[in-house]
């Protein structure tokens, strides 16, 4: 087990202005492309349940993936792809959510998880909390019992975290940036 501090904002590059004027990007790429950094971060997400028993790990496209996939591994659960709509190619639910301009919609396969399966969401990171909630809508749908969300990039002026707790599921994040 490592317990010693690790720099997870070192690791992340912070582009200002992407895709919009006045964002701050929390891009991952560079924490992925770090082979310690990578392998911290999949530990640290996973410790928690080291020796619980976890059914799936639920990922949302497309950095949700990544991450999930990892995690899933670590943890020997399967995985289960949240995607963007049109994307799936067997019968889906699908929810709506809010982005900052507009509306997107993600989906899940109807037979995805089985009813009572234990399951842990897990994305790159947190900001409005908009589409966490959605997966975690489509996730109790299929039966699901969603354990906890995980995220390496919590950006808590945006509240989605809070936002996450206040559907009784707890969360955890790696490292937390001000602003957006
Ligand atoms: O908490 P929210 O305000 O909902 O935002 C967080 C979501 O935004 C980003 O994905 P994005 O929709 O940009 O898709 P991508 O992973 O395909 O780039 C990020 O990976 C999360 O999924
Ligand atoms: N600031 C940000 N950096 C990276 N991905 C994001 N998704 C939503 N806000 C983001």
């Amino acid at each position: 087990m490592t317990s010693e501090p690790f720099d997870y904002a070192a690791a992340i590059r912070t582009i200002p202005d992407y895709p919009a004027k006045g964002v701050m990007f929390r891009d991952i790429t560079t924490l992925l492309g770090n082979p310690r950094a990578f392998r911290r971060t999949i530990d640290d997400l996973v410790q928690p349940w080291a020796g619980s028993k976890v059914d799936k790990v639920a990922g949302i496209e497309a950095r949700g993936f990544i991450i999930g996939g990892a995690v899933a591994h670590q943890l020997s659960a399967g995985f289960v792809p949240i995607r963007k709509k049109g994307k799936l190619p067997w019968e889906t639910i699908g929810e709506d959510y809010a982005l900052e301009y507009g509306h997107d919609r993600i989906e899940i396969h109807v037979d995805a998880v089985a009813k009572g399966e234990r399951v842990i969401l897990v994305d790159d990171l947190i900001a409005t909390g908009g589409t966490a909630e959605a997966a975690i809508k489509l996730l109790r749908q299929t039966g699901a019992v969603v354990e906890a969300a995980c995220f390496i990039v919590d950006l808590p002026a945006l509240g989605g975290a809070d936002k996450l707790r206040a559907l009784d599921v707890p969360v955890r994040t790696l490292i937390a940036f001000d602003g957006h």
